[in-house]
């Protein structure tokens, strides 16, 4: 059906993933789900950071699920439309690495 989310298939997730886990993001255990832990200079690196994907973010209608601490950002990414991980979450992944090493 056109316009509906799904999840990746089998055959996506062994195209896609790779490059992904080769970037550090890690499958989350028990839940359809990317994670990854990012650590920067300082808070106004790390926000700086979360400023980007915030506005990224919006204009996909897509958000991470995230936690800051001072220079750490935490990110778990999914598709809560289909219940897990869909091109979306690969694509904002993608996007969340090249800002991160701006
Ligand atoms: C109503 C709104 O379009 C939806 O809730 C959007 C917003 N952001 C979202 N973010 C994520 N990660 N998954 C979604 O399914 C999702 N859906």
């Amino acid at each position: 059906m056109a316009g509906k989310i799904q999840v990746l298939t089998l055959d996506e997730r062994e195209q896609l993933l790779p490059m992904l886990r080769n970037a550090q993001w890690a499958e989350v255990v028990g839940r359809d789900a990317l994670y990854k832990e990012f650590v920067f200079k300082d808070f106004n690196q790390a926000f700086g950071f979360m400023s980007r994907v915030a506005l990224q973010a919006e204009k996909m209608d897509h958000h991470p699920e995230w936690f800051n601490v001072y220079n750490k950002v935490h990110i778990t990414l999914s598709t809560h439309e289909c219940g897990g991980l869909s091109k979306r979450d690969i694509t904002l992944a993608t996007f969340i690495d090249q800002v991160s090493v701006l």
